[in-house]
């Protein structure tokens, strides 16, 4: 038995969870897709979504108004339950705050003219993938998890290897709808009320609740043409790394570091043509995991090209949940495991939650780290030392993205546009130094000091005048008091603190 486990059940739990997942959380995440995948079918082809969405916009102005007139007694947040958010811990606040019903699922309308898809919060992204990509359209940053949604992306945020040419998610974002605390519906863009639009992101729902976002499309090829570069040295990496951040010519870069001297540059555009025998549909259920694909291009020690289906190239890590599943299905890449089982991976992520026990959660508490640090690039082989000699975990993931100087939350290092890198430490610390909140406090410490950010999803051990001092909250502290917030909603440090998550 070991330090997590209390009980011979509960180390039945945590050593063989995989029993558990595979006979009843994989079986029931491929019911519950299809049917998510049928109902937003019909919606979508019965096109009855639009006309459904004035009433229940007014649905939750309704609820804000009935939440004034019986006297402002508790602060408001979504009530979409914490078990189905991408985030590994539950927010305690759903508990106790009024829980504002914003049930929003589906895409408006694709405007091909404008270039734009309007859609409502819950939208996940691989909704959106299925629904543009065979319209031939895509939007410019698609994050890679499925069941990621607009809503949370916009008020958190959302990244891919697309976002040195296109930014963050909101950075693709045209226009907000939200319904503020008096229960008013308001448009925001960079034109019409652009101190809101300028806030919302990282606001975590403490301005108002999002109804509708206008987001840009671009149009979609059929494949991505990929290219790995594996690389060896540290300098080496991130000279490379840096240099293909930099070309936008690449609409794609992402790396997967394997150690501190070994890593996989990938570049990529998209295209309609393939070459012949270089097509790869690594999304097919019975194809290795991905980032075992490209540890593999270690070995081969030259630059190798593929075609890559476009929906498959945005879903590469879906199906290993980058590398956390390993940790669950040890043996879930093994060939016969893919063959006969394959096509129901991955378990989802919000069953995987809701079915954790608390043996699970301490386990991954004390010896597990999920965390995204956003650093400006030139730190970039600096960060991975201090990152290696804390933690210890690989593979890493690397992807780099631009930061415009607007205002907000996030301001730009030196108030200038700055490319920067998000750093993805997903996995078991071999660091024997590690200390779940020692290490991080010192990990928050210098991503404040390089003027870099940390995505907050992950825990946060931050203090309320750290995280201030992390992120700019001028215009946002302005917002709140304009828009009377402060009865409303919490700050966000009261939604993303440790504390107020369990
Ligand atoms: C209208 C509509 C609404 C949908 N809504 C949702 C939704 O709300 N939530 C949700 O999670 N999904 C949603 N989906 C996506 C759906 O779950 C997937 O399309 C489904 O898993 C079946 O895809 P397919 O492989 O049969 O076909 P296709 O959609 O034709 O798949 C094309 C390619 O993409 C690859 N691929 C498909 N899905 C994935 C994936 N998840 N990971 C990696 N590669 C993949 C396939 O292997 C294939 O090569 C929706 C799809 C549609 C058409
Ligand atoms: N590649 C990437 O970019 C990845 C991003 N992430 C992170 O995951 C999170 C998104 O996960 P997801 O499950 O989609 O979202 P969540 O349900 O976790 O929502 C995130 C926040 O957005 C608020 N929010 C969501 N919808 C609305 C709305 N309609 N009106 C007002 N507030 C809203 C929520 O408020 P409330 O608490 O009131 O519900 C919550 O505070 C983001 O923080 C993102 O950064 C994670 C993995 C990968
Ligand atoms: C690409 C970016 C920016 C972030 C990726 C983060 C993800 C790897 C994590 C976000 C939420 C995490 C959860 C888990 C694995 C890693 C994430 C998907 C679990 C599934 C791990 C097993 C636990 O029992 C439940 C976790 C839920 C959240």
């Amino acid at each position: 038995m070991d330090q997590n486990c209390d009980s011979l059940s509960e180390y039945v739990l945590i050593h063989y969870r995989w029993v558990f997942v595979c006979l009843f959380l994989l079986p029931l995440s491929f019911l519950y897709d299809l049917w998510l995948y049928f109902r937003n079918w019909v919606v979508f082809q019965l096109i009855s979504a639009p006309k459904q969405h004035d009433n229940k916009v007014k649905f939750v102005q309704k609820q804000i108004r009935d939440w004034v007139a019986n006297g402002k007694k508790t602060q408001m947040c979504t009530a979409r339950p914490g078990w189905q958010t991408v985030c590994f811990r539950v927010p305690r606040y759903k508990n106790t705050m009024r829980n504002i019903k914003v049930n929003l699922v589906d895409i408006l309308e694709v405007d091909t003219t404008r270039k734009i898809v309007r859609v409502e919060p819950l939208v996940t992204m691989g909704q959106l993938t299925a629904t543009l990509n065979p319209l031939g359209w895509t939007i410019p940053v698609l994050p890679e998890i499925d069941d990621l949604t607009v809503g949370g992306l916009v008020m958190g945020t959302g990244i891919e290897s697309s976002s040195h040419k296109y930014g963050l998610f909101q950075h693709i974002c045209v226009s907000y709808e939200l319904v503020l605390s008096d229960g008013s519906l308001v448009k925001c863009s960079k034109n019409e009320n652009p101190e809101l639009f300028y806030s919302i992101p990282w606001s975590y729902g403490t301005l108002g609740f999002l109804t509708a976002v206008e987001i840009r499309l671009i149009p979609a090829k059929r494949y991505v043409k990929l290219t790995y570069k594996p690389l060896k040295g540290g300098d080496n990496i991130a000279k490379e790394f840096t240099t293909a951040s930099s070309n936008l010519n690449n609409e794609f870069v992402e790396g997967l570091a394997y150690s501190e001297d070994e890593a996989v540059l990938m570049t990529g555009v998209q295209t309609n043509d393939v070459e012949v025998n270089k097509l790869n549909e690594i999304g097919k259920w019975y194809k290795p995991w991905f980032f075992i694909h490209v540890r593999d291009m270690l070995k081969r020690n030259e630059d190798v090209v593929e075609y890559i289906p476009l929906r498959d190239y945005y879903h590469r890590h879906t199906r290993s949940i980058f590398w956390e599943l390993q940790d669950i299905i040890p043996f879930g890449n093994n060939f016969l495991f893919r063959i006969f089982f394959g096509w129901m991976m991955p378990p989802k992520i919000s069953l995987l939650k809701l079915t954790q026990t608390e043996a699970i959660k301490k386990l991954y508490e004390n010896n597990h780290v999920l965390q995204d640090m956003l650093v400006p690039i030139e730190t970039f082989k600096d960060s991975i030392k201090l990152f290696r000699d804390t933690f210890n975990v690989y593979p890493l993931w690397l992807c780099p993205f631009n930061l415009p100087n607007n205002p907000g939350m996030l301001r730009a290092k030196d108030s200038q546009e700055t490319l920067y890198v998000d750093i993805g430490l997903y996995g078991v610390p071999r660091e024997k130094s590690f200390k779940p909140k020692e290490s991080m406090r010192k990990i928050e410490k210098y991503v404040t000091d390089v003027q870099g950010f940390q995505m907050l999803y992950a825990d946060t051990y931050m203090t309320r005048e750290e995280f201030r001092k992390m992120f700019d909250h001028t215009l946002y502290d302005k917002l709140r008091t304009k828009l009377e917030c402060k009865e409303a909603f919490p700050e966000v440090y009261d939604k993303v603190s440790r504390a107020a998550r369990s």
